[in-house]
């Protein structure tokens, strides 16, 4: 893809069903437990980005044999019935690039399996914090020397069977921690009993893996507030249905509500197991038109939209998509709930507020969020840096005129995003 990508408001009113690709967060729980249940699961309408390429490249290092169709929309995996039983080369790192649901969700499996190996990830995946996962792992029996800086990627894992019993909380930096042991908790010796000292960040998260746990046959559920407990158990392989990305949808639907027209997303709706299935709560509340059935959301524009004040913690991924949406909007908009940002592919706040300033936007930034005061008019050809980071280069591409630098950087989770805008005349 060309180092940056020259984007416009569409020549008219956008009518239009558009699906994103299969989601990253289930895609990516789906293959962690097909590997680690009995026989054989076939997992269809599967996301194939980097984030999942890397998760089934790391698998099948570890013996988890991954078969994907030409699109790889479809992946059959061969199930292990148990902990990874091998790594094919100890000494070469395991790959996570930037793909922090590989990175949690892996250590954890790791951890609870019988073998030696190193993770490493890119750059600012060495910056992404692991440690409150990295200990509670070493309590629960694996030994774990990180490389690098202390508590961070490079580590080279020693696994252990997982003992069960209590593992404690406090407020982790990711709802990924809380996830990436519960996922690991059937392999355990014991029940595994998670407690979240100050509460639990992003709970549709939790409550996404606890479903995925139980697809594949795993006793696991809260059993408290704030305290959740999964048995050992033998998974069991099946077929699984990945629903369409309900984050990526966030800024096919928001094009009705900023240009115009109207935009439906089939296959996601009121019964999703995706947190960001209720963004278009929020189109909602700043004047769109919302229709949502069990399996299909609708999105029409109205021509206005006006400013709010959100608390984005369970929907930390639609952060972005609000903050443009702002930009449009006749009134402030406020931010908050979203500290865990500034740990994701890029610092999001510091780098939303420095690409809204550029388009107009009066922004003060808080710790945990922003305040956004939009222009009169919105500056025009401002040329948009995305920092590495997928969800900068979707969020900035509803701005209107616009150039996005490395646009290629939505292969994360989204690789044919500039494709679908292209369709919809949106791109010189
Ligand atoms: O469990 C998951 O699939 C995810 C949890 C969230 O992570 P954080 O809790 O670190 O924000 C979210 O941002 C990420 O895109 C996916
Ligand atoms: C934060 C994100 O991803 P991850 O943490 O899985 O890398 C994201 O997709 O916005």
């Amino acid at each position: 893809m060309t180092s940056e990508v020259r984007v416009r408001p569409p020549p008219g009113p956008i009518v239009a069903a558009l699906t994103p690709p299969g989601s990253k967060s289930l895609t990516n729980r789906a293959l962690v437990l097909a590997a680690m249940s009995e026989g054989t699961s076939m997992l269809r309408g599967c996301l194939d980005s980097e984030d999942t390429q890397v998760m089934r490249a790391a698998l099948g290092r570890c013996g988890v044999v991954c078969e994907a169709s030409e699109d790889a929309g479809e992946v059959r995996v061969t199930g292990v019935g148990g902990p990874l039983p091998r790594v094919d080369d100890p000494e070469r790192p395991i790959d996570v690039a930037t793909a922090g649901t590989a990175a949690r969700f892996l250590a954890a499996v790791f951890a609870a399996s019988p073998i030696r190996c190193v993770v490493d990830g890119s750059a600012r995946m060495r910056e992404r914090p692991m440690e409150g996962l990295l200990q509670a792992l070493q309590a629960q029996g694996a030994a774990i020397r990180c490389l690098g800086a202390d508590d961070m990627l490079p580590c080279e894992i020693v696994g252990a069977r997982l003992r069960g019993g209590e593992i404690r909380l406090a407020r982790p930096p990711s709802s990924q921690f809380i996830s990436a042991l519960l996922l690991a908790a059937p392999l355990a010796e014991a029940p595994l009993r998670v407690v979240l000292e100050q509460g639990t960040p992003a709970r549709p998260y939790v409550d996404m893996t606890l479903a995925c746990l139980r697809d594949f046959g795993a006793d696991a559920r809260w059993v408290e507030q704030d305290v959740l407990e999964v048995s050992p158990t033998t998974l069991r392989g099946r077929d699984y249905h990945v629903e369409p990305d309900a984050s990526a949808a966030t800024y096919l639907l928001s094009l009705a509500a900023i240009f115009g027209g109207e935009v439906r997303v089939p296959g996601l709706g009121r019964t999703s197991q995706q947190g960001d299935a209720r963004f278009c709560d929020v189109l909602g509340r700043m004047g769109a038109h919302v229709l949502q059935g069990p399996e299909i959301t609708l999105v029409r524009g109205t021509g206005t939209l006006h400013g709010v004040d959100l608390d984005l913690s369970d929907m930390p991924d639609t952060t972005l998509t609000a903050a443009v949406l702002a930009l449009h909007a006749s009134g402030p908009t406020r931010i908050r709930g979203v500290d865990v940002l500034r740990h994701h592919e890029s610092d999001r706040i510091a780098a939303a507020a420095t690409e809204l300033r550029k388009l107009g936007a009066e922004v003060v930034e808080h710790e945990d969020g922003l305040d956004i005061t939009p222009p009169a008019q919105i500056a025009q050809d401002a040329a948009i840096d995305t920092y590495r980071d997928h969800r900068v280069a979707m969020a900035f591409s509803l701005a209107g005129h616009v150039t996005i630098r490395d646009p290629g950087c939505v292969a994360k989770t989204f690789p044919r995003y500039f494709e679908v805008l292209a369709g919809l005349g949106m791109v010189e």
